[in-house]
Parts: structure tokens; sequence; C-alpha cells
């Protein structure tokens, strides 16, 4: 388990440098770059202002005096060209800004918390795509102001369902990441996840999106202007278009500059857009889990050695196309009871289906929204666990207690180095210097048995195996010092002979920390190398808890035999592991 050696760290070059290896990027910087420049710089460049008319330069033709003519009512084109730059790049600036403005927070707000502000922002987002954008544009300046300006401030706020669509679809799809999950696992407040997790997803959509606003506004500006609306005194390409129709017979050429200045932009914008996409790279989307706090009882007095009770835990879903009350709930855990002590391995065994996982994702307060939890109590180190708001589930989840998942790859951000996704939470829980941070994740890595830390500490996930993946996880679990750690099925992602050295890894870490840990799995091997205790379940019921000799020696429940039965015959044998396994009889 290393590193590929042939593996080489490629930079995280910023995206400025990877978007100009592009030779397209390249050339629409420049031809962007030097229409904004011309634009800026137009007093410097002519000396006619762009409403200036003289009668004896009516359709004049080019001339030194005036380089690509006059137009209809004596203008000189080329001022009017250079000026009317502005008016465009103003205009599709302004309208791409306030679409992202106005769509931007209320697609990452919608799509991250959902519930009722979703439902709300979406009413208002279709209440204005209802809305007939041309003429909202043209009443607004036909009314309120002649000025092309606040035409595309208005169509800003038209087009902002656009941004407010791909922001929220881009949103929901990340937020539903194991990784995203892993990271409010391991404590991370709702701005730390959005900052470090969501936005960078949203980034690359945005850019792409923006540069087409940019380029369809410029395009709507200069269709108002070639209606005639906006000031006279507002050079602009639609204006000049209009004025070229009108002598397209005596001289053509007039529309030839505003046309080319449009196409030239807008195709320049659009492929920019493209670049910077290709540049950044996209995101793939995952598995599906979510979470949710649920309202409970308070907790009662817990005995000291007690970290974890739970009592009468019931999880249900409502039936698709069901009444949405309790009792129409298909319920998949029932009542569960179970109780870990500091120290104590409790093993949670069962069958696929059983409510292994449901169990763990309410303790950790990771169920969809729409699980329906309820409990007679569930409290950790004496703190009721349903009930509370976010923020103390994020105090409590990393640092009181550790979530080992199944899948390594799938809870490691792709965009991040391992590095940064251990510093952060502990930077977060233990209020440490980054210095600080990055010495502990280095000794951590070293403990969890990663041959190379500081090399893997600078990889992306992509670059490391499954166990090493798995590895770091573990040692991110165990880095904010939780009293107890929760593993749901640690290794059954992993091939044999990492899994029995990533058991080896977590029973010895747990054994030197003191921890209690649930062990979800259902592999009766697993249980008789770490477990102390187990509780077996079934259909979402705990039938059997009992010391782990007494269940292998007489186990009471008859589907516990059959579990056992099933295991013991015929099922491959385990690897040896370098610490003593638990004496067990059959
Ligand atoms: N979001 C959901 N909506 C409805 N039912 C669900 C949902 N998530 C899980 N379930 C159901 O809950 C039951 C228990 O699932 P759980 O994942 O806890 O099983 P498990 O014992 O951990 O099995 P495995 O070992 O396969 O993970 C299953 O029948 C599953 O279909």
């Amino acid at each position: 388990m290393t590193v590929p050696e042939t593996a080489a760290i490629p930079k995280r070059d910023r995206l400025l440098r990877r978007t100009l290896r592009d030779p397209v990027a390249v050339g629409c910087l420049v031809v962007l770059a030097l229409v904004i420049l011309a634009s800026l710089a137009a007093p410097l460049l002519t000396d006619y202002a762009p409403d200036h008319s003289v009668l004896s330069d009516t359709l004049a033709p080019m001339s030194g005096a005036h380089p690509l003519g006059g137009d209809g009512v004596g203008r000189d084109v080329l001022s009017r060209l250079l000026y009317g730059g502005r008016t465009s790049l103003l205009g599709g600036t302004l309208a791409a800004l306030v679409a992202f403005l106005v769509g931007g927070p209320l697609g990452l707000v919608s799509g991250f918390y959902r519930g009722w502000f979703d439902a709300a922002a979406g009413w208002i987002i279709n209440v204005i795509m209802a809305v007939p954008a041309i003429i909202v544009m043209l009443v607004v300046m036909a009314a309120l102001s002649q000025d092309l300006n606040v035409a595309m401030i208005v169509l800003g706020v038209i087009m902002a369902p656009m941004v407010f669509r791909l922001i929220r679809a881009s949103v929901v799809s990340v937020r539903e990441e194991l990784y995203v999950d892993a990271a409010r696992v391991s404590g991370l407040g709702d701005p730390r996840i959005m900052r470090r997790h969501i936005l960078p997803v949203v980034v690359a959509p945005s850019v792409i999106q923006a540069t087409q606003l940019f380029a369809v506004a410029i395009g709507i500006q200069a269709g108002l202007s070639f209606l005639g609306l906006g000031k006279a005194s507002q050079a602009s390409w639609g204006a000049m278009l209009n004025d070229g129709f009108t002598n397209v017979y005596t001289k053509p050429t007039l529309l030839v500059w505003p046309g080319l200045a449009m196409a030239v932009t807008i195709l320049a914008a659009s492929l920019l857009g493209n670049a910077v996409r290709d540049a950044l790279g996209t995101t793939e989307t995952r598995v599906v889990r979510r979470r949710r706090p649920a309202p409970r009882k308070p907790a009662a007095g817990a005995p000291s050695d007690r970290l974890l009770t739970v009592e009468g835990l019931r999880v249900g879903y409502p039936k698709p196309g069901g009444s949405g009350g309790s009792d129409g709930d298909k319920v998949v855990v029932d009542g569960v009871g179970l109780t870990v002590e500091r120290g104590e391995v409790l093993g949670l065994v069962g069958e696929s289906g059983s409510g292994k996982s449901q169990t763990a994702f309410a303790v950790l307060g990771l169920l969809p929204n729409e699980a329906e939890v309820t409990a007679d109590q569930m409290s950790f180190a004496g703190k009721e666990l349903l009930g509370v708001s976010q923020t103390a589930l994020n105090a409590l989840r990393g640092r009181g207690i550790g979530y080992v998942p199944q899948e390594p790859m799938s809870n490691l951000d792709p965009c991040f180095r391992i590095g940064s996704q251990l510093v952060e939470p502990m930077r977060q829980h233990l209020g440490i210097s980054r210095g600080e941070a990055r010495t502990k994740a280095l000794e951590l890595l070293e403990r969890v048995g990663i041959p190379d830390p500081e090399r893997v500490f600078k990889s992306y996930p992509h670059q490391v195996s499954g166990g090493m993946a798995q590895r770091v996880l573990i040692a991110g679990a165990v880095s904010c010092d939780p009293q107890l750690l929760i593993a749901d099925e640690p290794t059954t992602a992993l091939d044999v002979t990492v899994q029995a050295e990533v058991l080896d890894l977590m029973r010895s870490l747990q054994q030197e920390r003191e921890m209690g840990m649930i062990l979800v799995t259902h592999d009766f091997g697993v249980v008789a190398d770490i477990c102390d205790r187990v509780a077996v379940m079934q259909t979402g019921r705990i039938v059997e808890t009992a010391a782990v000799e007494k269940i292998f020696a007489s186990p009471e429940h008859a589907y516990t035999r059959m579990l056992l039965d099933s295991t013991l015959e015929g099922g491959p044998a385990r690897a040896a592991l370098s610490a003593p396994l638990k004496e067990v009889t059959s």
C-alpha cells in the first residue's frame, strides 16, 4: 500500500495558468482585451464625439479624417463604434452581474438548505420566468427611463432564474456527496462546508453561464437600440445597425462594422467560457445520503463511563404515495436500544437491510430529511442527540464522535489535497494553527501506517489506493480525539489482505485512545477479531445483545444461530492479524 511511484503529484495550477495553456482561450482573451481597451481609449483614438453630426459628412467615404467614413446623419462611424463598445460591454456586464447577484445566493441557499426556503424561492423564480421579458423591458424603457443600462438591469433580473436553476442543481448534486456528509461528520459548519466543498463545484458552470448571459445581453441590448430605444446621445452597436439598415442600399458597409464588432465580442466571450470550463474540469455526482435532525426527549443522567445510550430508537420513511402520517411509514429501525461504554467495542451485526447503517446514521444525525426519527432516549456523554441544532451536532461530530465510512474514495473530496482535508477539521475543532494541524496530520498519517506521510499529505485522493484512503479517513476520524468512533463496514470495500491490516489498525487505535466504538458489520469474523459485545439486528430490531464470547458459545436467538451457521459453514479463513485475536469458542 504505497502511493504509486509513477504518479507524480501534479501542481494544482491556478485557474488562470491552466486557462492560458489553451491557445483558443488566449486568442479570446486578447480579442476581448482589445475590444475593452479600444472602448476605454475611445477619446484617445478619435477626435469626434459619437453624437457629433456634420451634415457634409453624411455617408462620407473612408478617409484620413473619418477612417471608417460617416453614417447616415454625418456622425463619425469609428467614434460611434468605439463609444458603442462601451455601451455594449457595460450592458452585458450589468445584466450578467445582476443575474448572478439575484439568482446566485438564492440558488446556493435553496440548494443547500432546501425546505421552505427552496419552495418559496422556486415560486418567486417561476413568477419571474412567467414574465414576458421583452415586453417588460419595453415598458420599463418607455415608462421609466430611456437609459439602456436600466433595461440591462431589468434584463439581469429576468435572467436570474437561469442562474438560480443552474446553481441550485449544482449545489443539490454536490451536497449529497458522501464527502460532504463526511465533512459534516467531522464537525465542519455549514459556512465552511459551503466555502470548501460547494462553491468550488459551482464556479465552473457559473463561469460558462456568465459568459453566455453576457453574450445574450449584448445581443438583446443591440436589438433594443435597433428598435430605436435608448437615449439618442447613447452610442450603441444596435443603433449603428439601425442606421446601417436605413442606408443598406447606398452604403452597406455601415452594417459591417457594428455587426463585426458584435460577432467578434460575443464569439470571444462564449469561447472563453468554454475554455475556462475545460480548465476547471467537470465534477461527477455520486451516491445520495442526507441527514436530518429530529425532535425528542431530553437526556437522562448517564453513568460516568457510559458514552452512548440509545433507547426505543425508531426510524421510518413515508411510503411513496402514503398519507405521510407515521402509521403509513415504512419502519426500518424499530425500537432499537443499545449502549456503548468508554473503551468498549460494540459490534452491530445483521444481514443486509436489517437497519445497521440507519441506526448508526441516526446517532450521527445524518439521516435524510424525509426520515422520521424518534427515540425514548438518544444521548452521548449525557448530552441529548435528538432535536438539537445543527451547530450543536457539528460541535459534537468529529470532536465527540468520529466516523469511518464504508467507501473511502467517495468520502474524500477529489478537489482537495488529502492534507488539507485533514487539517481543516482539526483547526476548527481543536483551535490550533495551520502549522500545528499540519504537524499533527503528518504524525497521524504515520501512525495509521502510511509509509510516506509527506507525500500522501500532498496527494489528491485519486493518487492513493483504496486501503490508503481508508487509513487517511481513519486518521481523520481520530484526529480530533473523539470518545466514540462509529465505523460502518470499514473494510467491506477493501481487498482481503488490506481488510486485516485496517481492522488491526482500528483495534490498536481504539485501545490506545480508550475510545468507545460501534462497528457495523455483517461479518462474524470481524466481530470475533475486534468486538467486546455484539448486538444482532434483524429487520430493524435488536434480537440479541451479549458479550462476544457468549454469542459464539451459546447464541440464544434462532436468528443469531442462523447467522453464525451461515458464517461458519465454509466461510473463507481470515488472514492472521499482528495483534492477538480474542479467544472465541464456537
Ligand atoms: N432513504 C430511505 N428511504 C427508505 N428506505 C430506506 C432509506 N434508506 C435506507 N432504507 C431502508 O432501510 C433499511 C435498512 O437499511 P440499512 O442501510 O440500515 O441496512 P444495513 O443493515 O446497514 O444493510 P447493509 O449492510 O446492506 O448496508 C433497508 O431496507 C433500506 O432499504
